[in-house]
């Protein structure tokens, strides 16, 4: 595996370091010794051929994976600046989701309004006085890019949205919560063209306030939107570097070999 072999294209933190991290669903090793990091405010895809361990890698960060048992994490993956391991088993899962948040691969919008949907974290957080309610459904409909298309009509039903509005409906319900990682699985993949340039649009204007992970199917679309670039393969990263290099010269066969399209 080769990881950041080249000078990093600038001096940044890194918001989490993924250390030998293997995972298991009952007797199948799903993901094998993985070592990574995370770059702060910066945006990271997860590419490889299906089956290969996307969706797993990723879920291990909001730990997902507990709620089914027989699922087993090796490994750490630890979260910065506070250095906290957020797989240990004294870490609580629900703690780890309120400081990362998911945007899935289908637009899954409560059966609330508008309102009410991107209110939803906030009100589990204990918040109950309506200005600050309103102030930061406002922001994260703001940053979302969907306020001045909803604000008439913060009451109506969610359903009552297109496809691309109600999925920055779901990034707006993520970034309510003012979540330091936003994971990404595929969020385009049930989108129109125009629909997905809209959400890479925002997932690039989020950079300045998130750290982002996207697993993507899409090669153009990790080209376009990432900073850095993941190529996984049966379980294991193949290759990590800046998106340029992997994408114009990457070190490793396989990786080119998946790139060009000879493979995968
Ligand atoms: N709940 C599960 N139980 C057992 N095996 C699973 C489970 N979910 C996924 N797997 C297996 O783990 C491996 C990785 O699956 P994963 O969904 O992470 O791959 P992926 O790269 O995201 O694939 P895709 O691009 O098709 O979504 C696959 O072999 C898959 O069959």
């Amino acid at each position: 595996m080769q990881i950041n072999s080249e000078k990093p294209i600038e001096t940044i933190q890194y918001k989490s370091e993924v250390k030998n991290l293997s995972f298991y669903y009952g007797g199948f090793n799903a993901l094998k010794n993985i070592d990574m990091v995370l770059h702060d405010k910066r945006i990271t895809a997860l590419i490889g051929p299906s089956g290969c361990g996307k969706s797993t890698f990723l879920r291990c960060f909001n730990r997902m994976h507990d709620l089914y048992p027989g699922n087993r994490y090796e490994g750490e993956i630890i979260l910065h600046p506070d250095d906290v391991n957020i797989l240990a088993s004294n870490v609580d899962p629900i703690e780890v989701r309120m400081r990362i948040s998911m945007v899935f691969q289908k637009p899954n919008p409560f059966p609330k309004s508008i309102y009410e949907n991107v209110a939803y974290g906030l009100r589990v957080r204990g918040i109950k006085q309506r200005a600050i309610l309103d102030e930061k459904v406002e922001a994260a409909l703001r940053n979302s890019a969907l306020w001045d298309e909803v604000k008439d009509r913060l009451h109506h039903l969610a359903f009552n949205l297109s496809g691309g509005q109600q999925q920055r409906l779901c990034i707006a319900r993520a970034l309510a919560t003012d979540p330091e990682i936003l994971l990404f699985d595929e969020p385009t993949s049930a989108l129109d063209p125009i629909a997905t340039a809209s959400i890479e649009e925002l997932i690039t204007d989020l950079k300045n306030k998130v750290t982002i992970l996207i697993v993507t199917h899409n090669m153009q679309q990790a080209a376009r939107v990432s900073d850095y670039t993941a190529y996984m393969y049966l379980g294991e990263l193949i290759e990590f570097n800046v998106t340029d290099t992997i994408f114009i010269k990457p070190k490793n066969k396989q990786t080119e070999d998946y790139i060009t399209g000879r493979f995968g």
